[in-house]
């Protein structure tokens, strides 16, 4: 049976509303998608808590986390993926690419223009919705 690994990503805004996306490095599953960033949540957290955690560990920044904006469970070739995503903001540090392959500030328009990893769909849906 395909495992489901329950993951939260994190739609940072700027003052300019532009979201934060990060390119997933040729290393990592779901390889050269770009992704909300985050990961998954840990025995014990909450998705908020586990969501803080993952953008300190992999950006070096502090985040507010706000609203929910999706849930949607997606089938991949290998597993399932349980993602949650929720609006955040930066409340502390300028983000450094730790992990990732490139991050980039991008208008809501033109998220569709990256390739995305495919669970992300919904949650860019609803962002395009609230143009
Ligand atoms: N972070 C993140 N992962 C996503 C998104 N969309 C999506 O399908 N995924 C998938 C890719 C991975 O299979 C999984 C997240 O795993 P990950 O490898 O980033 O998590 P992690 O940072 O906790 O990794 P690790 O400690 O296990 O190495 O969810 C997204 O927007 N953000």
């Amino acid at each position: 049976m395909k495992k489901t690994i329950h993951v939260v990503g994190a739609i940072i805004e700027n003052e300019q509303q532009e979201i934060f996306c990060a390119l997933r490095n040729p290393q990592m599953v779901l390889a050269n998608y770009w992704e909300f960033p985050g990961g998954k949540i840990e025995q014990g957290e909450t998705p908020k808590q586990a969501l803080s955690r993952e953008i300190l560990e992999e950006f070096n920044c502090t985040i507010q986390v706000g609203k929910q904006v999706a849930v949607t469970l997606h089938e991949y070739e290998q597993f399932f993926v349980h993602l949650e995503t929720y609006k955040a903001s930066i409340i502390k540090g300028t983000p450094q690419i730790l992990e990732h392959a490139e991050a980039r500030w991008v208008p809501r328009n033109q998220l569709l223009d990256l390739p995305f990893a495919p669970a992300d769909l919904p949650s860019i849906q609803k962002l395009m919705a609230e143009l």
